[in-house]
């Protein structure tokens, strides 16, 4: 059954194409590493995927519909973070669950070495913290695809492995999730990878 569907999606940004031409269909419950050298276009891919852009042309569909910005649908951790810096680690995990009354964070918070800084605001936090806590709120309501740009950039061999076992708790539960990434530890525990070179898919490796 295929969840995500990309067809014929080519993107320009100023006068250049950055994505030509990308076809990609994946299914649900799977690790799909996005690998490609940088400015191969694998966050404008990301981007377009949770529907924060609209491509040049082509269509992306995700249960058969466009992407909306519902986060239960497909949430985004961005390269950037964009945490809200006042509140605390616990507090932006649970800003998707919000309007939701939803939300029991703690095994998640646990399971990304997180509990213990829980309530500290995430201004006081380490990035590579902060950037576990971004992933939390990309998964705290199990979303049907979870798109991650570089979920460890900023980690180490030990919180690397933190991310994945993470990563591959919601993946059982039937998320898709998409990671650009560099990784190699990423790109070996992946189920699929789609490499992207100067904007189209490139057969491996
Ligand atoms: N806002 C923008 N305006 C114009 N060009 C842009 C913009 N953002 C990105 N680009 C260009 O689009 C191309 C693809 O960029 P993208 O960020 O998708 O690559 P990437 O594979 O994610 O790279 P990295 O691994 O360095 O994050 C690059 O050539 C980049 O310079």
């Amino acid at each position: 059954m295929t969840l995500l569907e990309v067809r014929g999606v080519s993107h320009r940004r100023d006068k250049t194409y950055v994505l030509r031409d990308v076809d990609l269909s994946l299914e649900p419950s799977a690790l799909t590493v996005l690998a490609g050298r940088s400015g191969s276009g694998k966050s404008t891919l990301c981007h377009l995927i949770a529907g924060v852009m609209k491509p040049t042309s082509g269509d992306l569909l995700i249960g058969g519909r466009p992407p909306t910005t519902d986060w239960a649908t497909v949430s985004l951790l961005p390269q950037r973070l964009a945490l809200e810096p006042s509140l605390t680690v616990e507090e932006n995990v649970l800003l998707p669950a919000a309007l939701r009354a939803t939300g029991r964070p703690e095994v998640l918070l646990q399971r990304l070495g997180l509990a213990g800084i829980a309530k500290r605001p995430v201004q006081d936090t380490s990035l590579g913290e902060q950037q576990r806590t971004a992933l939390g709120r990309a998964l705290v309501l199990g979303p049907q695809v979870a798109v991650l740009d570089e979920p460890t950039a900023h980690q180490d061999d030990e919180h690397v492995h933190l991310v994945l076992d993470a990563l591959r708790a919601v993946v059982e539960s039937g998320t898709l999730a998409i990671v650009a990434t560099h990784d190699q530890r990423v790109i070996e525990a992946a189920d699929n990878v789609v490499r992207l070179r100067s904007g189209r898919i490139t057969p491996e490796p």
